[in-house]
């Protein structure tokens, strides 16, 4: 299994992006851009990864969804949220059925 630390270096590098340049680099020039762009690039990534399932292309599919959470942690950084907060998102999800928690949410 390979180490989720990989996740960890990426947000710490777009950390560092935040003070960088945007002519040396693509994470810089997407926050200097603004939350319309980053979202912009989370949309097409997911519209790409939509077009390589469909194809059934399936190493298109890892890249693409590579290309989807990398997008979506620039939005986290962008906004300065972190990784941590979502893998505590889904520990806190953990175990938890989704058919029973819609059911808990749609009773009151
Ligand atoms: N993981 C990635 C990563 N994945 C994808 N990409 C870039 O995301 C872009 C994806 O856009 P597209 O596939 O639509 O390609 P494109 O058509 O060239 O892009 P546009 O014309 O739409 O701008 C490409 O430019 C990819 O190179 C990434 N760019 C950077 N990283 C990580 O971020 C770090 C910092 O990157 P820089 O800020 O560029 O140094 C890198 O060291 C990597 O760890």
């Amino acid at each position: 299994m390979i180490d989720i630390e990989v996740l960890h270096r990426v947000a710490n590098t777009l950390a560092e992006r935040k003070e960088a340049s945007p002519d040396s680099s693509y994470v810089s020039s997407l926050f200097h851009k603004g939350t319309d762009a980053i979202c912009k690039k989370v949309a097409e990534e997911a519209a790409e990864t939509i077009m390589a399932a469909k194809d059934k292309d399936l190493l298109h599919v890892v890249w693409e969804v590579t290309d989807v959470w990398f997008h979506t942690m620039v939005l986290l950084a962008h906004f300065g949220l972190s990784v941590d907060d979502v893998l505590a998102e889904f520990r806190r999800r953990e175990g938890v059925s989704g058919i029973d928690e819609k059911k808990a949410r749609t009773a009151g």
